[in-house]
C-alpha cells in the first residue's frame, strides 16, 4: 500500500518488520542500479539500529545483489557511535558483518566515521576529519559547494532509522546538533541512547541526499511516525526535518504507522 502524505513525503506500509526489511533491501538494490545506469560512481549512506542493519543482511542474501556493480558504489553512514574500532557496537562494525564483508566494496570506497583512537579523541575530533572526507568526494557545485562550508556528495540514497525519542542519525530532541548549519558532521556528548558520545551528520548534510529513506519498525515509534509526518518542530522530532532533494520515503511496518 503506498499512501502520498505530504507533497514531501511518501509513506509505504509493510505488514511486518521482516516484510519491510526485504522489500526495502530489493528497493536499495534496483535504486543502486538504477543509480549506476546514469551515473558513475553511487554515494549510499547507511543507518545503523535493528532494521536498518536488518535491511543490510536482506541485501546480502538477495539473488538480486550482484546486479549491482559494488565496485562503484562509495559507503558512507549517517551516523556513528563513537568507539574503538571494530567494537560490536559501532555502526560500522555492525554493517561490515552484515553485507560490506560479502561484497565487492573496493576498500577505499568504504567511508566510516573514524572511531576512538590514535589522533581521534573526541567525537568531535572525528566529526572534522568525516568532514574533510565529504568534502573530498563532494561532486563540484554539488549541493553544498559553496562558500559557506564544506561540500558532501549527493547521496543516491541515504537511509536513516528513527529511535523511539523520534531521533534520526544521531540528532536527539532537544540537542544542540539540530541547529548546526554550517557544518556537516558534528560530535554529539550526550546522547541519551548509550554510548553518549556519537558523531552524526546534520541536518545540512541529510538534506543533500537525493533520495532520504526513513526504516521504522515497531508500536513503540508509532508516536514519533505520526508527529514527523504531520510535520512536528524538528527540534522535539528530529525525524521530522529529514528531508531529501528529490524524494523523502518512510518505509515502515503496521505497527509504527499505528
Ligand atoms: O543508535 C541508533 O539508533 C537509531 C535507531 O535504531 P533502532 O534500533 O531503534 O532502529 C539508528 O537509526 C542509528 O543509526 C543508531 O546509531
Amino acid at each position: 500500500m503506498t499512501i502520498p502524505h505530504q507533497p514531501a513525503r511518501t509513506v509505504v506500509v509493510h505488514p511486518d518488520a521482516e516484510t519491510l526489511a526485504r522489500v526495502t533491501a530489493a528497493r536499495l538494490v534496483v535504486a543502486l542500479v538504477d543509480a549506476q545506469s546514469t551515473h558513475s560512481p553511487v554515494h549510499v549512506g547507511l543507518t545503523g539500529g535493528t532494521v536498518g542493519t536488518r535491511v543490510l543482511e536482506e541485501v546480502a542474501t538477495s539473488p538480486l545483489r550482484d546486479a549491482v556493480d559494488w565496485t562503484g558504489v562509495h559507503v558512507w553512514w549517517g551516523d556513528e557511535r563513537f568507539l574503538a574500532s571494530g567494537d560490536p557496537e559501532r555502526n560500522e562494525t555492525q554493517a561490515r558483518t552484515a553485507l560490506l564483508d560479502a561484497v565487492p566494496v573496493p576498500p577505499g570506497n568504504v567511508h566510516p566515521m573514524p572511531a576512538l583512537g590514535g589522533e581521534i579523541r573526541t567525537p568531535e575530533d572525528s566529526a572534522a576529519a568525516y568532514a574533510a572526507e565529504l568534502a573530498r568526494h563532494a561532486a563540484a557545485g554539488g549541493p553544498l559547494a559553496d562558500d559557506a562550508g564544506p561540500a558532501v556528495p549527493a547521496f543516491d540514497v541515504l537511509l536513516l532509522g528513527m529511535g523511539p525519542d523520534g531521533h534520526v542519525a544521531s540528532l536527539f530532541p532537544g540537542d544542540p546538533a539540530l541547529e548546526v548549519v554550517d557544518r556537516t558532521v558534528v560530535g554529539v556528548q550526550a546522547s541519551p541512547k548509550p554510548p553518549p558520545q556519537r558523531v552524526s551528520l546534520t541536518f545540512p548534510a541529510i538534506e543533500a541526499a537525493d533520495e532520504v529513506w526513513v526504516v521504522v519498525a515497531g508500536s513503540e515509534k508509532a508516536g514519533p511516525t505520526a508527529r514527523a509526518l504531520a510535520g512536528d518542530d524538528p527540534r522535539e522530532t528530529p525525524a521530522s526535518g529529514a528531508l531529501g532533494r528529490s524524494r523523502t520515503l518512510w518505509l515502515v511496518d503496521a505497527a509504527a504507522a499505528g
